[in-house]
């Protein structure tokens, strides 16, 4: 897992959609092989959103062969309500790029069959081949998806009732009235992000800190299913500094040293190393260059130390 850090929220999401509108573009999807990206909702996504319609407006990335799947949907809340994650990806999304309508897949919550809704999702997924990057947010609870506390790691997309700190997170959606949010959601399994080739979280905001100090200094823990991602090969997590709050000062340094040595290998480029399919970048000796406010500037890096998966930029391990 790579964990990157910005100053702020829009900082975080500006990294990601440059990392998205990349990995797009790098792939030059067409119809035949398209670029199959899994999409979340809730307010951290938003600027990321913001900055790829900005992208598409400047002719900088085209959604043309672009195929979507949502993570999660409420159920029983129509399509067309304000609140619906329907709404919510055409609002923010959808109405404002060349995808192709027939591209977008997002779960029916009102489904007349909800189990086989949620079998033929991951069926779809399957035809497709999976899906090269999964983009998602994360609950203060940890959650990946609506896959809350207590989720099998190893499940697949099905129906799922909301934990109690969820409704209440997003209450705010809905007047502040938590008996106007649906108790039940169907979404995406642990296992079926895990499958994804690429993992893209994005978790803003203090109220993220426990989560994320969880999710990367705790072990893997189905109480914290965003843990997972210890587990997948190529996952990159994307937060504020108010989302590292809980971090030890030494994770913070041992990360943003692991994206120095990136930066620099980038700038001397020495030839690409494949790894397990994935590319790899050159091996430098870390001889940091630390910026007076930097937090890991009261901490001594050794001149070189192991950058095996701190080299691999396409996530890591
Ligand atoms: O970004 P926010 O508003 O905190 O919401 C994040 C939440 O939204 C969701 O994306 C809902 O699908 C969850 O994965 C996550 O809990």
């Amino acid at each position: 897992m790579r964990l990157i850090i910005r100053e702020d929220a829009d900082t975080a999401a500006e990294y990601i959609a440059e990392y998205i509108i990349e990995r797009i573009n790098t792939f030059a999807p067409t119809t035949e092989r398209p670029f199959i990206l899994g999409l979340p909702t809730g307010s951290s996504p938003v600027p990321i959103y913001r900055s790829l319609v900005t992208a598409y407006q400047m002719g900088r990335i085209s959604f043309r062969h672009v195929i979507t799947f949502n993570m999660d949907e409420y159920v029983g809340l129509p399509r067309d309500h304000p609140e619906s994650y329907y709404t919510f990806m055409h609002t923010n999304l959808f109405n404002h790029v060349d995808i192709d309508p027939d591209n977008i897949n997002i779960l029916n919550g009102n489904a007349p069959d909800l189990q086989e809704e949620c079998t033929m999702y991951e069926a779809k997924i399957q035809k497709y081949g999976g899906i090269h990057l999964f983009l998602g947010g994360v609950g203060s609870d940890g959650h990946i998806a609506f896959n809350e506390p207590g989720s099998s790691l190893s499940s697949r997309t099905r129906l799922k009732s909301l934990a109690y700190e969820t409704m209440l997170a997003n209450a705010r959606f809905f007047n502040g009235d938590m008996g106007l949010v649906p108790r039940m959601a169907l979404t995406v399994g642990v296992q079926t992000i895990m499958n994804a080739k690429e993992v893209v979280i994005i978790a803003t905001g203090a109220s993220k800190a426990l989560a994320i100090q969880s999710a990367i200094e705790g072990g893997v823990n189905h109480m914290c299913t965003l843990s997972c991602l210890q587990l997948h090969p190529c996952s990159l997590v994307v937060v504020d500094q108010d989302a590292t709050m809980e971090l030890k000062v030494k994770t913070v340094a041992y990360f943003r040293g692991v994206e120095r040595t990136i930066q620099k290998s980038a700038k001397t480029r020495r030839p690409l190393v494949q790894t397990n399919g994935i590319h790899a970048e050159p091996v430098e000796a870390e001889t940091d260059e630390l910026s007076p406010d930097s937090m890991s500037s009261r901490i001594q890096i050794p001149q070189s130390f192991p950058v095996r998966s701190a080299t691999i930029s396409y996530g890591s391990t």
